[in-house]
């Protein structure tokens, strides 16, 4: 892939994505992977509720509502909240789906896809967070890639690391070769285009 190329102009590239270190402290990230401990792993389920093995490959469950864990909707709200006002600008007026833990063994993937789907909820996201919850060294492969451009960005992979972008950009989560990787998935939601 060739480098970007300089933005022409002189001005400021466009930005299509917001990246927070250290979002969530390393502890958080171990409680929230224990969390997956004990929880039923449907595997391979697309949101829109069907499967397709061809693009997605990972075990997939739902954040589990209970006290210990109501620190992350507080948290994962900041977020969106900070960088809805520093980037994007949008709309949103709701979290209409619980937020998801995946998890990425070897030969498991996400293939190039959006977010934003059919359905009235799906169609009502608007921002995908993203966050890094294996140490970075706990696996290999499995970088996460947003294509906004033409030209794909590898989100930091540093524990604790997020990422939020709109839900209308192609992402992928390539293969894990070795290893484990988890992270947490949630979505803002809100009208269409505003
Ligand atoms: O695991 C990730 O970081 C992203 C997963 C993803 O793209 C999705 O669940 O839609
Ligand atoms: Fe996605």
């Amino acid at each position: 892939m060739a480098a970007r190329p300089a933005y022409p102009g002189g001005g400021h590239p466009l930005q299509f994505w917001v990246v927070v270190e250290n979002a969530f402290h390393p502890a958080e990230c171990t409680q929230l992977t224990d969390a997956r401990t004990g929880l039923d792993a449907a595997d391979g389920i697309l949101v829109a509720g069907r499967s397709n093995q061809n693009i997605r490959q990972s075990a997939l469950v739902w954040l589990p509502e209970s006290e210990d864990l109501a620190w992350v909707d507080a948290r994962t709200t900041r977020l969106f909240a900070d960088a809805n006002r520093q980037l994007f600008g949008c709309v949103l007026d709701g979290f209409e789906e619980q937020s998801q833990l995946a998890a990425y063994g070897p030969g498991q993937h996400y293939d190039w896809h959006i977010d934003r789907g059919q359905g009235h909820i799906a169609s009502r996201r608007k921002l995908t967070l993203s966050v890094q919850l294996s140490k970075a060294d706990a696996y290999v492969g499995g970088e996460l890639e947003i294509n906004a451009d033409g030209y794909p960005f590898a989100a930091p992979r540093d524990q604790g690391t997020a990422i939020i972008f709109a839900a209308t950009t192609l992402h992928r989560v390539k293969p894990v070769i070795s290893g484990l990787r988890h992270s947490l998935v949630v979505w803002a939601h809100g009208p269409s285009f505003v």
